[in-house]
């Protein structure tokens, strides 16, 4: 008998729809009776963490899931599920993913329809969730997303659709597996794995979308509240218009980390360009560029790093490096 702890955070998956067709959170969580999913040789046990819409979701709120996690692993328990809200899943799970140990699974799930809508797809995303996390295949694998029968790294995976089911996808890579009629089936391994311990979480860590006639204002009312750390979605492979430079500049002068990604939906930021405000420029004015990680993911990691202290070149590295 495997044991799996089910870890709710509120969201989607543990709402109703009220009889004025509004979305409200539940007093009683519908995933709380776990009779009738069918699942053989899994005991399930349930910690009603938080019960929060995820848009309210915070980095601390996030520590918090880190340390029930740890301290269940400590406990003996064999997998973790923890069910959240869709908006900002995607960071609390590449959060975990970063900052869990990889001993035991843990698989991060939700819903697009609340518990009593037609085609309610949470209970079907919960059930596929502890079947993954009690898979021997799952192990080592870092926290996974399952969703619509779909296994997908937290590193990459990303909201792509407003209301869809169909709506967890990983834009560069695909998915690592599936799971549906019970079988859990890997089709992919992890290429490696990331693991900082941290014990709190620093806060002001911004991030910017640049857009076309973008000018510096944005920056410098960043740089006026004494931030910790800013992103910067770029433009394609990672350009910036020119005249937000000594904006940039400013920032980087107060020894603010700036990191750039791209606001592409998939692709790498890569430094290319040689005009001015290209990607050339801002690698030579010191903006770290983070490959592979969307922008609220590169939030995250940039959190992260922070919070354990990383700073000048390690930190820069830390952010360069994908799989550091
Ligand atoms: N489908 C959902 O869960 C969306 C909801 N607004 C949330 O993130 O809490």
């Amino acid at each position: 008998m495997k044991k799996i702890l089910a870890i709710h955070t509120g969201g989607t998956i543990s709402m109703s729809l009220n009889d004025q067709g509004g979305v409200v959170q539940n007093e009683q969580n519908p995933l709380d009776n776990n009779e009738g999913l069918g699942l053989t040789g899994i005991e399930v046990e349930t910690d009603e963490l938080l019960n929060l819409p995820s848009p309210h979701m915070t980095p601390s709120a996030m520590l918090k899931i880190k340390n029930r996690i740890q301290q269940a692993a400590a406990a003996g328990i064999d997998g973790v599920v923890v069910t959240h809200g869709t908006d900002t899943l995607e960071e609390t799970a590449y959060f975990l993913d970063l900052t869990l140990p990889n001993t035991i699974p843990v698989v991060v799930t939700g819903a697009m329809r609340s518990s009593n809508e037609i085609g309610a797809d949470g209970v079907f995303n919960f059930k596929s969730a502890v079947e993954v996390a009690a898979a021997d295949a799952a192990q080592n694998k870092g926290v996974l997303v399952v969703f619509n029968t779909g296994i997908y790294s937290a590193r990459y995976v990303t909201k792509t659709h407003t209301t869809s089911v169909d709506t967890f996808k990983d834009p560069i890579y695909g998915t690592l597996g599936t799971v549906d009629h019970d079988q859990v089936i890997f089709a992919q391994q992890l290429i490696g794995s990331e693991y900082t311990e941290i014990d709190h979480v620093v806060e002001g860590v911004y991030l910017v979308k640049a857009y076309a006639g973008m000018t510096g204002e944005l920056f410098d009312a960043i740089n006026a509240a004494k931030p910790r750390g800013v992103v910067i979605e770029a433009m394609g492979a990672g350009n910036l218009p020119a005249v937000t430079l000594p904006a940039v500049q400013r920032l980087l002068d107060q020894q603010v980390p700036v990191v750039l990604v791209s606001r592409c939906f998939s692709g790498y930021a890569q430094p290319i360009y040689a005009y001015p405000g290209g990607g050339i420029e801002l690698q030579s004015m010191g903006i770290v560029f983070c490959e592979q990680l969307n922008g609220p993911k590169a939030r995250m990691k940039l959190i992260v790093g922070l919070s354990c202290g990383k700073s000048g070149r390690t930190l820069a590295e830390y952010m360069a490096n994908a799989l550091s």
